[in-house]
């Protein structure tokens, strides 16, 4: 189903599972698509509606001129929600994804009634790192820089593994106006200060060998959030759910079970 967001740019979502049942949200990373997901799917309780979309700019969903802002990130991932017909979501971001996540939580509570946050943070590099990346991608475009990325995201095994090639396809798949824009809105987001105010159950996944967001820049944002818990997946990077997809399902689903959105199976 297409979703038009406030703005009018159309975004790429899917739903499965049975109807009515308590939903989870899955947010992808930039330079990703919903396809992030595709092998932690089958691996989830049979007993939760997921719903997952392509963020502006990226997999199927229009191309807006860069730059976005997080507020516009966080006001498709309302648009969709609600064109959906959800509320009190457990939502799970990945990366970009994940401040998209809190930044929800942040604003619309009422929308999310858990937090998972994966490879993520409440801010993530500086301006300055965002800048040079967005003047070296218009300089030589995404392709010259795929093997780079797929380096900082891949954990030592994944490396020459399926996952890689399916990480190569997302990012090579990318726009570079997509991309750029996605680099605008990690650049400008600090959510340092709101998320401390957050009230929910949350659980924070780390990879081990992520060089895009170092454990403990990610521990350092879940322990913003009391009661929040923190796991760091061995032998897993940036992508744990492509990576991982077992461990990182068995996290996801013991949380949904722990918060009672989830029977089992
Ligand atoms: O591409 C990267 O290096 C890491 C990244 C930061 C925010 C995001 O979504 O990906």
């Amino acid at each position: 189903m297409i979703v038009e967001a406030r703005d009018g740019c159309r975004l790429a979502t899917r739903i499965e599972g049975p109807e009515g049942a308590p939903a989870l949200v899955l947010l992808h990373g930039l330079g990703m698509d919903m396809t992030l997901w595709d092998a932690v799917l089958p691996l989830l309780p049979g007993d939760i509606r997921v719903l997952r979309y392509d963020l502006r700019g990226h997999g199927g969903s229009d191309v807006p001129p860069a730059p976005y802002s997080m507020g516009q990130m966080v006001s498709d991932a309302e648009a969709v929600i609600e064109a959906h017909g959800l509320r009190e979501t457990v939502v799970a971001g990945l990366s970009l994804g994940g401040m998209v996540a809190q930044g929800l939580a942040v604003k619309r509570l009422d929308l999310v009634r858990a937090l998972i946050l994966s490879n993520t943070a409440a801010k993530i590099g500086t301006p300055k790192i965002w800048d040079d990346r967005i003047a070296t991608i218009r300089r030589e475009g995404l392709a010259a820089q795929v093997e780079t990325v797929l380096d900082r995201w891949l954990g030592r095994d994944a490396r020459h593994g399926s996952a890689a090639g399916r990480a190569r396809r997302m990012l090579g798949g990318t726009e570079v106006e997509g991309y750029i824009g996605g680099c605008a809105a990690v650049s400008g987001t600090d959510l340092w200060t709101p998320v401390s105010g957050l009230r929910l159950p949350v659980l924070g996944i780390a990879g081990a060998e992520d060089r895009s967001v170092p454990t403990d820049l990610m521990r350092e944002t879940v322990e913003l959030i009391p009661g929040a818990r923190f796991e760091i997946l061995r032998r897993a990077g940036h992508l744990p759910p492509m990576e991982r997809p077992e461990d990182w399902a068995a996290l996801v689903s013991g949380q949904l079970r722990a918060i009672g959105q989830s029977g089992g199976a």
